[in-house]
């Protein structure tokens, strides 16, 4: 271990979250921030999950389960799952316009999903504390009400871009900071535009 703290608890001095003046307004999808991405790109095996933003500091998505993100016969993998939870707590960075990363992620495993089902996810920002971000997410089944079926809590960790240009490899990063959509570019790094 290296001795740092693993809480997921937020200190008593946090701050609360602030919604970017420019974040899409609520309801409006947020697209893909990466064409590779594999929770939120265009890829056959990806999650192909769509996500919109909410109030405050807040996002929805949705995925549906399909044959290729089984675990047990019929059913979705953990990790699949856990994949998508961080990829629609990851979504709420663009709404703060800050770059972060995931630093930790926890995972409960409420019921199994079945293949087929629609996971409903929603996910938002509880506190912020310097560079540390707290946030939560839920998935339910079937419906934004339906029942639950994964819940986490999770540590962002605010990065400058280098983080992805002194770690990517070079090919992905060269192509993504060459896209003449300028937008684009910001999201693949969730860079403040
Ligand atoms: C690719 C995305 C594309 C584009 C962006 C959007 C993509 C969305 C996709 C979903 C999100 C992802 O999957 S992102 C990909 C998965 N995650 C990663 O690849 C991250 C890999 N890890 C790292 O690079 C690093 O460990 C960092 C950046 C997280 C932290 O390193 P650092 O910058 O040197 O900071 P460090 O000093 O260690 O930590 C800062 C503070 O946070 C605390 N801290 C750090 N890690 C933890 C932890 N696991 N649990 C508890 N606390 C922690 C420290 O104790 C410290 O607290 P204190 O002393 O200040 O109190």
């Amino acid at each position: 271990m290296s001795g740092r703290t693993t809480g997921l608890t937020p200190p008593e001095d946090s701050k609360a979250p602030v919604r970017h003046p420019d974040a899409p307004a609520p309801g409006e999808t947020l697209g893909a921030h990466y064409d590779q991405c594999f929770g939120c790109g265009h890829q056959p095996g990806g999650l192909g999950l769509t996500t919109r933003a909410g109030e405050g500091v807040s996002v929805t998505a949705e995925f549906t389960v399909r044959t290729g993100h089984q675990g047990a016969p019929g059913l979705a993998h953990g990790g699949v799952l856990a994949a998508a939870l961080d990829e629609t707590l990851g979504s709420l960075n663009w709404l703060q316009r800050v770059i972060a990363v995931t630093g930790r992620l926890e995972t409960d495993f409420v019921r199994p999903v079945p293949v087929g089902a629609e996971l409903h996810l929603e996910a938002r920002v509880d506190a912020v504390h310097g560079r540390k971000i707290y946030c939560s997410a839920t998935g339910r089944i079937d419906a934004p009400d339906g029942p639950v079926a994964v819940r986490a809590q999770a540590l962002f960790i605010e990065v400058r871009v280098d983080h992805f240009i002194e770690n990517g490899r070079t090919e992905e990063i060269d192509a993504a900071l060459a896209d003449p959509d300028q937008v684009r570019v910001a999201r693949a790094f969730e860079v403040n535009p």
